[in-house]
Protein backbone atom coordinates (compact mmCIF):
# COMPACT_ATOMS: atom_id res chain seq x y z
CA UNK A 1 0.00 0.00 0.00
CA UNK A 2 2.60 2.37 1.15
CA UNK A 3 4.89 1.42 -1.91
CA UNK A 4 1.45 3.04 -4.27
CA UNK A 5 1.54 5.53 -2.48
CA UNK A 6 4.98 6.47 -3.11
CA UNK A 7 4.79 5.69 -6.81
CA UNK A 8 2.23 7.92 -7.01
CA UNK A 9 3.59 10.77 -5.12
CA UNK A 10 6.41 10.63 -7.23
CA UNK A 11 4.17 10.80 -10.38
CA UNK A 12 2.71 13.89 -9.31
CA UNK A 13 6.04 15.23 -8.69
CA UNK A 14 6.92 14.35 -12.42
CA UNK A 15 3.97 15.76 -13.61
CA UNK A 16 3.90 18.55 -11.66
CA UNK A 17 7.57 19.22 -13.05
CA UNK A 18 6.31 18.77 -16.76
CA UNK A 19 3.48 21.17 -16.44
CA UNK A 20 5.98 24.00 -14.80
CA UNK A 21 7.98 23.24 -17.72
CA UNK A 22 5.27 23.40 -20.44
CA UNK A 23 3.94 26.86 -18.59
CA UNK A 24 7.12 28.28 -18.57
CA UNK A 25 7.77 27.40 -22.05
CA UNK A 26 4.10 28.73 -23.44
CA UNK A 27 4.81 32.02 -21.02
CA UNK A 28 8.13 32.82 -21.92
CA UNK A 29 9.39 31.20 -25.11
CA UNK A 30 6.17 32.06 -27.23
CA UNK A 31 4.26 34.95 -27.66
CA UNK A 32 1.74 33.94 -25.48
CA UNK A 33 2.27 36.50 -22.90
CA UNK A 34 2.56 39.16 -26.17
CA UNK A 35 -0.63 37.94 -27.61
CA UNK A 36 -2.73 38.22 -24.45
CA UNK A 37 -1.43 41.67 -23.96
CA UNK A 38 -2.75 42.36 -27.43
CA UNK A 39 -6.06 41.43 -27.52
CA UNK A 40 -6.26 42.60 -23.93
CA UNK A 41 -5.27 46.19 -25.42
CA UNK A 42 -8.06 46.54 -28.12
CA UNK A 43 -10.17 45.36 -25.70
CA UNK A 44 -9.07 48.41 -23.89
CA UNK A 45 -9.23 50.30 -26.89
CA UNK A 46 -13.26 50.11 -27.83
CA UNK A 47 -13.56 51.76 -24.70
CA UNK A 48 -12.09 54.77 -25.13
CA UNK A 49 -13.03 57.89 -27.73
CA UNK A 50 -9.41 58.45 -29.70
CA UNK A 51 -8.75 62.18 -32.05
CA UNK A 52 -6.39 61.66 -34.97
CA UNK A 53 -3.67 64.00 -35.58
CA UNK A 54 -2.26 64.42 -38.93
CA UNK A 55 1.18 65.29 -40.24
CA UNK A 56 1.34 65.19 -43.62
CA UNK A 57 4.81 65.55 -45.88
CA UNK A 58 3.57 69.07 -47.66
CA UNK A 59 1.29 71.87 -47.35
CA UNK A 60 -1.19 72.77 -49.48
CA UNK A 61 1.44 75.08 -51.06
CA UNK A 62 3.61 71.99 -51.94
CA UNK A 63 6.16 73.10 -49.11
CA UNK A 64 7.52 70.37 -47.15
CA UNK A 65 6.69 70.21 -44.02
CA UNK A 66 9.21 70.39 -41.52
CA UNK A 67 7.11 68.61 -38.88
CA UNK A 68 7.02 65.96 -40.61
CA UNK A 69 10.57 65.27 -40.97
CA UNK A 70 10.65 65.60 -37.72
CA UNK A 71 8.22 62.99 -36.74
CA UNK A 72 9.92 60.68 -39.02
CA UNK A 73 13.16 61.17 -37.13
CA UNK A 74 11.47 60.66 -34.14
CA UNK A 75 9.89 57.60 -34.50
CA UNK A 76 13.02 56.01 -36.27
CA UNK A 77 14.77 56.75 -32.68
CA UNK A 78 11.64 55.04 -30.67
CA UNK A 79 12.58 51.55 -29.25
CA UNK A 80 8.99 50.37 -29.52
CA UNK A 81 10.03 50.15 -33.86
CA UNK A 82 12.81 47.76 -33.27
CA UNK A 83 10.03 45.47 -30.90
CA UNK A 84 7.73 45.65 -33.59
CA UNK A 85 6.36 42.55 -35.58
CA UNK A 86 8.49 44.37 -38.60
CA UNK A 87 9.99 47.48 -39.99
CA UNK A 88 12.00 48.06 -42.79
CA UNK A 89 16.16 48.35 -42.27
CA UNK A 90 17.94 50.92 -44.57
CA UNK A 91 21.35 52.04 -44.71
CA UNK A 92 22.06 55.83 -43.16
CA UNK A 93 23.90 58.83 -44.50
CA UNK A 94 27.44 57.15 -43.30
CA UNK A 95 28.13 53.70 -44.29
CA UNK A 96 27.59 51.71 -41.24
CA UNK A 97 24.35 53.60 -40.20
CA UNK A 98 21.05 51.38 -40.25
CA UNK A 99 18.04 53.53 -40.42
CA UNK A 100 14.71 51.65 -39.13
CA UNK A 101 11.79 52.69 -41.05
CA UNK A 102 8.30 52.20 -40.95
CA UNK A 103 5.87 50.31 -43.52
CA UNK A 104 2.82 51.98 -45.52
CA UNK A 105 -0.12 51.41 -42.56
CA UNK A 106 2.57 50.38 -39.89
CA UNK A 107 1.45 51.38 -36.66
CA UNK A 108 3.82 52.28 -33.53
CA UNK A 109 3.11 52.95 -30.11
CA UNK A 110 4.64 55.39 -27.75
CA UNK A 111 4.41 56.44 -24.37
CA UNK A 112 4.22 59.80 -22.74
CA UNK A 113 3.60 61.20 -19.29
CA UNK A 114 1.83 57.79 -18.39
CA UNK A 115 -0.46 58.28 -21.94
CA UNK A 116 -0.31 55.18 -24.55
CA UNK A 117 -0.45 57.15 -28.28
CA UNK A 118 0.40 55.48 -31.47
CA UNK A 119 1.29 56.11 -34.95
CA UNK A 120 0.18 55.18 -38.63
CA UNK A 121 2.50 55.48 -41.55
CA UNK A 122 -0.17 56.62 -43.99
CA UNK A 123 1.47 55.77 -47.17
CA UNK A 124 -2.00 54.93 -49.20
CA UNK A 125 -2.76 58.97 -50.10
CA UNK A 126 -1.06 60.91 -52.71
CA UNK A 127 0.68 62.18 -50.46
CA UNK A 128 2.37 60.56 -47.11
CA UNK A 129 1.32 61.26 -43.88
CA UNK A 130 1.75 60.40 -40.16
CA UNK A 131 -1.05 60.12 -37.68
CA UNK A 132 -1.25 59.87 -34.26
CA UNK A 133 -3.22 58.33 -32.16
CA UNK A 134 -4.39 59.79 -28.89
CA UNK A 135 -7.07 59.39 -26.24
CA UNK A 136 -9.23 62.24 -25.92
CA UNK A 137 -8.88 62.35 -22.24
CA UNK A 138 -5.38 62.48 -22.43
CA UNK A 139 -5.08 65.14 -24.98
CA UNK A 140 -5.38 67.87 -23.32
CA UNK A 141 -2.83 67.32 -20.73
CA UNK A 142 -0.31 66.19 -23.52
CA UNK A 143 -1.06 66.77 -26.65
CA UNK A 144 1.28 70.47 -26.63
CA UNK A 145 3.98 68.53 -24.40
CA UNK A 146 4.68 65.19 -26.36
CA UNK A 147 4.74 67.58 -29.46
CA UNK A 148 7.05 69.55 -28.22
CA UNK A 149 9.16 66.28 -26.82
CA UNK A 150 8.92 65.47 -30.49
CA UNK A 151 11.11 68.66 -31.16
CA UNK A 152 13.19 68.21 -29.11
CA UNK A 153 14.36 64.78 -29.73
CA UNK A 154 14.41 65.24 -33.16
CA UNK A 155 16.82 68.32 -33.17
CA UNK A 156 19.11 66.61 -30.79
CA UNK A 157 19.46 63.42 -33.19
CA UNK A 158 20.23 65.95 -36.05
CA UNK A 159 22.72 67.36 -33.94
CA UNK A 160 24.28 64.19 -33.31
CA UNK A 161 24.01 63.24 -37.05
CA UNK A 162 25.75 66.22 -38.41
CA UNK A 163 28.88 66.56 -39.98
CA UNK A 164 31.02 68.88 -38.18
CA UNK A 165 32.66 71.79 -39.30
CA UNK A 166 36.22 73.18 -38.10
CA UNK A 167 36.04 77.02 -38.70
CA UNK A 168 38.88 79.62 -38.85
CA UNK A 169 39.58 83.10 -39.60
CA UNK A 170 41.55 83.86 -42.58
CA UNK A 171 42.89 87.26 -43.26
CA UNK A 172 40.90 90.74 -43.08
CA UNK A 173 40.71 91.59 -46.98
CA UNK A 174 39.21 95.32 -47.13
CA UNK A 175 37.55 94.05 -50.55
CA UNK A 176 34.71 92.56 -48.19
CA UNK A 177 33.08 93.94 -46.51
CA UNK A 178 33.03 93.62 -42.63
CA UNK A 179 33.64 89.80 -41.28
CA UNK A 180 31.69 88.48 -43.38
CA UNK A 181 32.75 85.35 -45.40
CA UNK A 182 36.05 85.58 -43.23
CA UNK A 183 35.40 81.89 -41.60
CA UNK A 184 36.87 78.86 -43.38
CA UNK A 185 36.07 75.45 -42.67
CA UNK A 186 36.67 72.30 -43.28
CA UNK A 187 34.92 68.85 -41.79
CA UNK A 188 36.21 68.16 -38.40
CA UNK A 189 37.50 64.88 -37.92
CA UNK A 190 39.56 65.07 -35.04
CA UNK A 191 39.80 61.69 -33.63
CA UNK A 192 40.11 62.94 -29.96
CA UNK A 193 37.16 61.61 -27.60
CA UNK A 194 37.39 62.19 -23.61
CA UNK A 195 38.29 58.95 -23.11
CA UNK A 196 41.60 59.49 -25.52
CA UNK A 197 42.88 61.96 -23.18
CA UNK A 198 44.83 60.88 -20.40
CA UNK A 199 43.89 63.00 -17.48
CA UNK A 200 43.04 62.31 -13.93
CA UNK A 201 39.98 60.21 -13.93
CA UNK A 202 37.85 62.36 -11.13
CA UNK A 203 38.70 65.57 -12.63
CA UNK A 204 37.83 64.20 -16.18
CA UNK A 205 34.13 62.44 -14.88
CA UNK A 206 33.17 66.13 -13.27
CA UNK A 207 34.10 68.19 -16.61
CA UNK A 208 31.90 65.69 -18.51
CA UNK A 209 29.22 66.01 -15.90
CA UNK A 210 29.65 69.86 -16.58
CA UNK A 211 29.45 69.84 -20.39
CA UNK A 212 26.38 67.25 -19.52
CA UNK A 213 24.54 69.60 -17.39
CA UNK A 214 25.15 72.55 -19.54
CA UNK A 215 23.34 70.73 -22.76
CA UNK A 216 20.49 70.50 -20.61
CA UNK A 217 20.63 74.29 -19.31
CA UNK A 218 19.17 76.28 -21.55
CA UNK A 219 15.81 77.25 -19.31
CA UNK A 220 17.79 77.62 -16.24
CA UNK A 221 20.21 79.68 -17.90
CA UNK A 222 17.45 81.99 -19.44
CA UNK A 223 15.62 82.05 -16.00
CA UNK A 224 18.74 83.47 -14.59
CA UNK A 225 18.96 86.03 -16.97
CA UNK A 226 22.13 84.98 -18.20
CA UNK A 227 23.67 83.82 -21.89
CA UNK A 228 23.75 80.30 -22.41
CA UNK A 229 27.40 79.72 -22.73
CA UNK A 230 29.96 78.38 -20.99
CA UNK A 231 33.99 79.54 -20.53
CA UNK A 232 36.94 77.17 -20.03
CA UNK A 233 40.40 77.90 -19.54
CA UNK A 234 43.06 74.98 -19.89
CA UNK A 235 46.15 76.09 -19.09
CA UNK A 236 49.49 73.91 -18.32
CA UNK A 237 52.50 72.94 -20.14
CA UNK A 238 52.92 72.58 -23.84
CA UNK A 239 51.75 68.98 -25.18
CA UNK A 240 50.12 67.93 -22.13
CA UNK A 241 46.48 68.02 -23.89
CA UNK A 242 44.74 71.02 -23.90
CA UNK A 243 44.07 71.48 -27.78
CA UNK A 244 43.34 67.55 -28.11
CA UNK A 245 41.27 68.39 -24.97
CA UNK A 246 39.19 70.93 -27.23
CA UNK A 247 38.34 68.34 -29.86
CA UNK A 248 37.42 66.23 -27.60
CA UNK A 249 34.50 68.46 -25.90
CA UNK A 250 33.70 69.70 -29.78
CA UNK A 251 33.06 65.82 -30.38
CA UNK A 252 31.50 65.34 -26.83
CA UNK A 253 29.25 68.27 -27.32
CA UNK A 254 28.84 67.30 -31.37
CA UNK A 255 29.65 71.10 -31.95
CA UNK A 256 31.27 73.04 -34.68
CA UNK A 257 34.84 74.36 -33.35
CA UNK A 258 35.62 78.27 -34.40
CA UNK A 259 39.00 78.62 -33.89
CA UNK A 260 40.00 82.72 -33.50
CA UNK A 261 43.60 83.11 -34.89
CA UNK A 262 43.94 86.81 -32.97
CA UNK A 263 46.84 87.68 -34.93
CA UNK A 264 44.76 88.28 -38.32
CA UNK A 265 42.35 90.31 -36.60
CA UNK A 266 42.69 94.08 -37.12
CA UNK A 267 41.05 95.88 -34.21
CA UNK A 268 38.19 94.97 -31.43
CA UNK A 269 35.47 95.59 -33.92
CA UNK A 270 36.63 93.39 -36.24
CA UNK A 271 36.70 90.94 -33.25
CA UNK A 272 33.14 91.56 -32.22
CA UNK A 273 32.31 91.12 -35.98
CA UNK A 274 33.81 87.75 -36.18
CA UNK A 275 31.79 86.92 -33.02
CA UNK A 276 29.04 87.80 -34.67
CA UNK A 277 29.12 85.56 -37.62
CA UNK A 278 29.68 82.23 -35.70
CA UNK A 279 27.17 79.74 -34.95
CA UNK A 280 25.17 78.29 -32.20
CA UNK A 281 26.31 74.86 -30.74
CA UNK A 282 29.82 75.53 -31.06
CA UNK A 283 32.95 75.90 -29.40
CA UNK A 284 34.96 79.09 -29.79
CA UNK A 285 38.52 78.92 -29.01
CA UNK A 286 41.24 81.13 -28.49
CA UNK A 287 44.50 79.59 -28.49
CA UNK A 288 48.16 80.36 -26.82
CA UNK A 289 46.08 83.51 -25.43
CA UNK A 290 49.11 84.33 -22.84
CA UNK A 291 51.70 84.71 -25.67
CA UNK A 292 49.12 86.78 -27.67
CA UNK A 293 48.32 89.07 -24.55
CA UNK A 294 52.49 88.71 -24.06
CA UNK A 295 53.46 89.99 -27.19
CA UNK A 296 51.09 93.22 -27.37
CA UNK A 297 50.58 93.16 -30.96
CA UNK A 298 48.58 96.19 -30.43
CA UNK A 299 45.73 95.25 -32.76
CA UNK A 300 43.31 93.69 -30.06
CA UNK A 301 43.10 95.48 -27.18
CA UNK A 302 42.79 93.75 -23.55
CA UNK A 303 39.31 95.46 -23.17
CA UNK A 304 38.44 93.95 -26.40
CA UNK A 305 39.28 90.19 -25.10
CA UNK A 306 37.30 91.09 -21.84
CA UNK A 307 33.87 91.76 -23.84
CA UNK A 308 34.55 88.93 -26.14
CA UNK A 309 34.79 86.63 -22.98
CA UNK A 310 31.61 88.66 -21.10
CA UNK A 311 29.01 87.58 -23.24
CA UNK A 312 27.22 90.56 -24.39
CA UNK A 313 27.94 90.36 -27.39
CA UNK A 314 27.20 86.74 -27.05
CA UNK A 315 23.83 87.74 -26.30
CA UNK A 316 23.19 89.51 -29.84
CA UNK A 317 23.84 86.42 -31.78
CA UNK A 318 23.34 82.36 -31.67
CA UNK A 319 23.74 81.32 -27.80
CA UNK A 320 24.27 77.94 -26.68
CA UNK A 321 28.46 77.89 -27.17
CA UNK A 322 31.58 77.08 -25.25
CA UNK A 323 34.22 79.62 -24.95
CA UNK A 324 37.75 78.25 -24.41
CA UNK A 325 41.21 79.86 -23.77
CA UNK A 326 44.30 78.11 -23.93
CA UNK A 327 47.54 78.91 -22.01
CA UNK A 328 51.17 77.39 -20.89
CA UNK A 329 50.76 79.39 -17.67
CA UNK A 330 48.41 81.99 -15.99
CA UNK A 331 51.33 83.56 -14.21
CA UNK A 332 51.53 86.66 -15.94
CA UNK A 333 48.10 87.14 -17.11
CA UNK A 334 46.53 90.36 -16.45
CA UNK A 335 43.87 89.50 -13.04
CA UNK A 336 41.14 91.15 -14.62
CA UNK A 337 41.27 88.00 -17.42
CA UNK A 338 41.10 85.07 -14.54
CA UNK A 339 38.78 87.65 -11.78
CA UNK A 340 36.03 84.52 -10.33
CA UNK A 341 33.36 84.55 -13.34
CA UNK A 342 34.58 85.87 -15.67
CA UNK A 343 36.15 82.26 -17.31
CA UNK A 344 33.46 79.83 -15.42
CA UNK A 345 36.11 76.71 -15.40
CA UNK A 346 40.01 76.38 -15.25
CA UNK A 347 41.34 72.85 -15.91
CA UNK A 348 45.33 72.44 -15.25
CA UNK A 349 46.69 70.54 -17.27
CA UNK A 350 50.40 69.16 -16.07
CA UNK A 351 53.24 67.15 -17.17
CA UNK A 352 52.62 63.18 -16.84
CA UNK A 353 52.20 61.70 -13.92
CA UNK A 354 52.90 58.21 -13.12
CA UNK A 355 48.96 57.42 -13.32
CA UNK A 356 48.60 59.66 -17.13
CA UNK A 357 51.82 57.26 -18.12
CA UNK A 358 49.62 54.04 -17.47
CA UNK A 359 46.28 55.49 -18.79
CA UNK A 360 48.91 56.08 -21.80
CA UNK A 361 50.50 52.65 -21.78
CA UNK A 362 46.68 51.26 -21.65
CA UNK A 363 46.11 53.37 -24.77
CA UNK A 364 48.99 53.44 -26.90
CA UNK A 365 50.63 49.99 -25.89
CA UNK A 366 47.24 47.65 -24.67
CA UNK A 367 49.45 47.42 -21.64
CA UNK A 368 48.08 47.45 -17.96
CA UNK A 369 50.97 46.04 -16.52
CA UNK A 370 54.40 45.23 -16.75
CA UNK A 371 57.76 44.36 -15.37
CA UNK A 372 59.03 47.85 -16.19
CA UNK A 373 56.24 49.61 -13.94
CA UNK A 374 57.61 49.96 -10.83
CA UNK A 375 60.71 51.24 -12.58
CA UNK A 376 59.17 53.65 -14.16
CA UNK A 377 56.97 54.34 -11.37
CA UNK A 378 59.85 55.28 -9.01
CA UNK A 379 61.30 57.34 -11.75
CA UNK A 380 58.04 60.01 -11.37
CA UNK A 381 59.02 59.89 -7.80
CA UNK A 382 62.28 61.22 -8.29
CA UNK A 383 60.56 64.29 -10.14
CA UNK A 384 61.27 63.49 -13.26
CA UNK A 385 58.80 64.14 -16.02
CA UNK A 386 57.93 64.61 -19.64
CA UNK A 387 54.62 65.91 -21.53
CA UNK A 388 52.31 63.10 -22.44
CA UNK A 389 52.80 64.11 -25.75
CA UNK A 390 56.38 63.04 -25.37
CA UNK A 391 55.72 59.78 -23.48
CA UNK A 392 52.98 59.13 -25.99
CA UNK A 393 54.79 59.63 -29.32
CA UNK A 394 57.85 57.34 -27.73
CA UNK A 395 55.23 54.73 -27.21
CA UNK A 396 53.65 55.08 -30.72
CA UNK A 397 56.90 54.85 -32.11
CA UNK A 398 57.97 51.63 -30.57
CA UNK A 399 54.44 50.22 -30.38
CA UNK A 400 55.20 46.78 -32.07
CA UNK A 401 57.59 46.03 -28.24
CA UNK A 402 56.03 47.59 -25.26
CA UNK A 403 59.60 46.67 -23.76
CA UNK A 404 61.52 49.06 -25.80
CA UNK A 405 58.70 51.48 -25.46
CA UNK A 406 59.22 51.35 -21.50
CA UNK A 407 62.87 51.53 -21.90
CA UNK A 408 62.38 54.35 -23.90
CA UNK A 409 60.24 56.30 -22.09
CA UNK A 410 62.94 55.22 -18.84
CA UNK A 411 65.50 57.18 -20.34
CA UNK A 412 64.11 59.80 -21.88
CA UNK A 413 62.39 60.21 -18.18
CA UNK A 414 65.94 59.72 -16.86
CA UNK A 415 68.14 62.57 -19.58
CA UNK A 416 64.80 64.68 -19.33
CA UNK A 417 63.64 63.99 -22.72
CA UNK A 418 66.63 63.76 -24.67
CA UNK A 419 65.66 59.93 -26.16
CA UNK A 420 63.16 61.90 -27.95
CA UNK A 421 62.58 60.08 -31.19
CA UNK A 422 63.99 62.34 -33.87
CA UNK A 423 60.03 62.21 -35.37
CA UNK A 424 58.62 65.66 -34.63
CA UNK A 425 55.87 65.00 -32.00
CA UNK A 426 52.37 64.80 -34.05
CA UNK A 427 53.57 64.67 -37.29
CA UNK A 428 51.90 61.08 -38.68
CA UNK A 429 48.38 63.53 -37.49
CA UNK A 430 49.43 66.15 -38.84
CA UNK A 431 49.63 64.33 -42.34
CA UNK A 432 46.36 62.80 -41.44
CA UNK A 433 44.96 65.94 -40.66
CA UNK A 434 46.19 68.16 -43.52
CA UNK A 435 44.95 65.13 -46.39
CA UNK A 436 41.71 65.35 -45.16
CA UNK A 437 41.61 68.50 -45.17
CA UNK A 438 42.73 67.89 -49.17
CA UNK A 439 40.49 64.95 -49.83
CA UNK A 440 37.20 67.06 -48.56
CA UNK A 441 38.68 69.33 -51.48
CA UNK A 442 37.05 72.44 -49.63
CA UNK A 443 37.16 75.92 -49.03
CA UNK A 444 40.42 76.79 -48.61
CA UNK A 445 42.01 78.95 -51.03
CA UNK A 446 45.46 79.32 -49.11
CA UNK A 447 48.23 77.10 -47.70
CA UNK A 448 47.95 79.20 -44.64
CA UNK A 449 44.15 77.65 -44.00
CA UNK A 450 46.01 74.30 -43.88
CA UNK A 451 48.21 75.73 -41.37
CA UNK A 452 45.50 77.31 -39.02
CA UNK A 453 44.01 73.34 -39.13
CA UNK A 454 47.14 72.07 -38.28
CA UNK A 455 48.00 74.97 -35.54
CA UNK A 456 44.77 74.07 -34.10
CA UNK A 457 45.67 70.50 -33.47
CA UNK A 458 48.97 72.30 -31.53
CA UNK A 459 50.83 69.91 -33.98
CA UNK A 460 52.97 72.17 -35.83
CA UNK A 461 54.80 73.61 -32.87
CA UNK A 462 56.13 71.72 -30.07
CA UNK A 463 57.63 74.33 -27.75
CA UNK A 464 61.13 74.14 -26.33
CA UNK A 465 59.15 75.86 -23.37
CA UNK A 466 58.76 72.60 -21.58
CA UNK A 467 57.81 73.75 -17.92
CA UNK A 468 59.32 72.00 -15.23
CA UNK A 469 57.76 69.99 -12.20
CA UNK A 470 56.48 73.79 -10.63
CA UNK A 471 54.17 73.74 -13.39
CA UNK A 472 52.21 71.67 -10.72
CA UNK A 473 50.78 74.15 -9.51
CA UNK A 474 48.51 74.39 -6.44
CA UNK A 475 45.55 75.27 -8.79
CA UNK A 476 45.38 71.94 -9.86
CA UNK A 477 43.93 70.75 -6.38
CA UNK A 478 40.79 72.84 -7.48
CA UNK A 479 41.10 72.61 -11.11
CA UNK A 480 37.19 72.74 -11.86
CA UNK A 481 35.85 75.81 -10.35
N1 LIG B 1 46.78 64.10 -21.73
C1 LIG B 1 46.94 63.53 -22.93
N2 LIG B 1 46.33 62.37 -23.22
C2 LIG B 1 46.48 61.80 -24.42
N3 LIG B 1 47.24 62.30 -25.40
C3 LIG B 1 47.89 63.44 -25.17
C4 LIG B 1 47.77 64.12 -23.93
N4 LIG B 1 48.51 65.24 -23.98
C5 LIG B 1 49.05 65.27 -25.20
N5 LIG B 1 48.69 64.20 -25.92
C6 LIG B 1 49.06 63.92 -27.31
O1 LIG B 1 50.14 64.76 -27.63
C7 LIG B 1 49.95 65.49 -28.83
C8 LIG B 1 50.00 67.00 -28.58
O2 LIG B 1 48.98 67.37 -27.66
P1 LIG B 1 48.24 68.79 -27.69
O3 LIG B 1 48.51 69.47 -28.97
O4 LIG B 1 46.84 68.56 -27.33
O5 LIG B 1 49.00 69.55 -26.52
P2 LIG B 1 48.84 71.07 -26.08
O6 LIG B 1 48.72 71.06 -24.59
O7 LIG B 1 47.77 71.73 -26.83
O8 LIG B 1 50.24 71.68 -26.47
P3 LIG B 1 50.58 73.23 -26.82
O9 LIG B 1 50.54 74.00 -25.54
O10 LIG B 1 51.95 73.15 -27.39
O11 LIG B 1 49.58 73.71 -27.81
C9 LIG B 1 48.62 65.03 -29.37
O12 LIG B 1 48.88 64.08 -30.37
C10 LIG B 1 47.92 64.36 -28.23
O13 LIG B 1 47.17 63.27 -28.67
MG1 LIG C 1 47.71 73.33 -28.18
Amino acid sequence: MAAIINGSLVLLLVAAAVSAFLLRVLFYKTGFIYAVKKQWRSVEDCFHVYQIFKVPEFNDGKQENLLYRKVSAYLQSLPSIEDSDFTNLFTGRSRHDIVLRLDPNQVVHDTFLGARVSWVNDDTGPARVFALRIRKADKRRILRPYLQHIHTVSDELDQRKRELRLYVNSEWDPARSGGRGRWRSVPFTHPSTLETIAMEPDLKNRVKSDLELFLKSQQYYHRLGRVWKRSFLLYGPSGTGKSSFVAAMANFLSYDVYDIDLSRITDDADLRTLLLETSSRSVIVIEDLDRFLMEKPGSVSLSGILNFMDGILSSCCAEERIMVFTMNSKDHIDPAILRPGRIDVHIHFPLCDFSSFRSLANSCLGVTDHKLFPQVEEIFQTGARLSPAEIGELMITNRNSPNRALKSVITALRTGGDARVPTKIGQRLCEDVSSSADSSGIFFKDSNAIKDIKRLYGFLRIKSSRKSSHSFDEASGQNVR
